[in-house]
C-alpha cells in the first residue's frame, strides 16, 4: 500500500485548511444563526466583537485532525484506485482509470473520511458558533473553553452520540460529492494536458479549485443541515431527526435555506482545494 499518499494527503490538508478556515467560520454563522443580515453583516459583527481571533476560532482541532481525515481522503482514494485498475498513481497519466472507476474510488473515501471528521468537525462548528470575544474582561464567560473542554463537556452532557450528532448528513454530504470531486480534477487535468503528460502546476491549480467549487456547491444542501444538526443538543434538542431537521428547516426558512453559505463555500473552496491539489501532486512528484 503506498503510504507517500496518505502523507502527501495530510500535508495538502494542512496548508489548504488554515487558508479556508475564515471564510469556514462565517458560512458556519450563517447557517445556524439567524442573527445576521448577511455576509458582510456577518465579518462586521465578528471583526467587531472578537477582533481577527474570532475567524479561527475552532481552528485547532481540524487542524491536528487533518492529517487523518485527508490522508484517509487521498489514500483511500488512490488505494481504491489501485484495486479496482491496478495502476498506481505514477501509471495513471499512461494509463487512465475510467470516470467510473475515480468516482467509486471518490465515494469510497468520502465515506470513510466523513467517519472520521464526524466528532473533530461537530467540535469545530460548536466553536466556531461562541461569538463570546476572547480575553476581553467583563465579558460573559463562552460555554466552551477550547476543544478538550468542549469534547469533554460534550461527552458528559450527550453522551459518546452527541460527538457523533450530525453524521448522516455529514455523509451524504460527502459520499457523492467526493465521487464528483475527483472526476471533476481528473477531468480537466486530462482536458489540458497532452497525452501521456504529467499536469503543469497551473492546470493543477485550476483544476483542484474547479473541482473544490463543484463540489461544494453540489454539497451545500446536506452541509446545512449537517452544522443545525451538530448545533442541536447544545440548548436541548429541538430536531427528532435529520429527515425533521429538513423539513422543518424549509417549513421555517422556505427553499432557500439549503442554499445557506453556498457563496462562501465556493468562493472558500477554490484557493482551498487548489493548494490542496498543488501541494499533493508536488509532494508525490517529489517521492516517486
Ligand atoms: C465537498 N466536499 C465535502 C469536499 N470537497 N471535501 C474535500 C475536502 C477538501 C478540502 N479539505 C476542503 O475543505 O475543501
Amino acid at each position: 500500500m503506498p503510504v507517500e499518499e496518505f502523507v502527501a494527503g495530510w500535508i495538502s490538508g494542512a496548508v489548504g485548511l488554515v487558508l479556508g478556515h475564515p471564510f469556514d467560520t462565517i458560512k458556519v454563522r450563517l447557517q445556524t444563526q439567524n442573527t445576521y443580515r448577511g455576509i458582510v453583516d456577518c465579518i462586521l459583527k465578528t471583526y467587531r466583537h472578537e477582533s481577527v481571533l474570532g475567524f479561527f476560532k475552532g481552528m485547532s482541532f481540524p487542524i491536528a485532525s487533518v492529517a487523518l481525515v485527508n490522508s484517509v481522503l487521498f489514500g483511500v482514494y488512490s488505494n481504491t484506485l489501485l484495486a479496482l485498475t491496478a495502476t498506481s498513481h505514477q501509471e495513471r497519466r499512461a494509463q487512465p482509470p475510467s470516470y467510473t472507476n475515480i468516482f467509486i474510488a471518490g465515494c469510497t473515501g468520502g465515506v470513510l473520511q466523513a467517519y472520521c471528521l464526524a466528532p473533530f468537525d461537530l467540535i469545530k462548528v460548536r466553536l466556531q458558533n461562541q461569538t463570546e470575544p476572547r480575553m476581553k474582561i467583563g465579558s460573559s464567560e463562552p460555554r466552551y473553553r477550547g476543544p478538550v473542554h468542549c469534547a469533554a463537556s460534550i461527552l458528559r452532557e450527550e453522551g459518546p452520540q452527541g460527538l457523533f450528532r450530525g453524521s448522516w448528513a455529514l455523509v451524504l454530504r460527502d459520499t457523492p460529492t467526493l465521487g464528483m470531486y475527483f472526476v471533476t480534477y481528473e477531468g480537466l487535468c486530462r482536458q489540458y494536458t497532452p497525452e501521456g503528460q504529467n499536469p503543469s502546476s497551473t492546470t493543477v491549480l485550476v483544476a483542484g479549485g474547479f473541482a473544490g467549487i463543484a463540489s461544494w456547491i453540489t454539497a451545500t444542501p446536506f452541509d446545512v443541515i449537517k452544522s443545525r444538526m451538530q448545533m442541536d443538543g447544545l440548548k436541548g434538542r429541538k430536531y427528532r431527526g435529520m429527515l425533521h431537521c429538513m423539513a422543518s428547516s424549509f417549513r421555517q426558512e422556505g427553499i432557500r435555506v439549503f442554499f445557506k453559505g453556498m457563496t462562501l463555500n465556493s468562493a472558500r473552496a477554490f484557493p482551498v482545494n487548489a493548494v490542496t491539489f498543488l501541494s499533493y501532486e508536488y509532494l508525490l512528484s517529489l517521492w516517486r
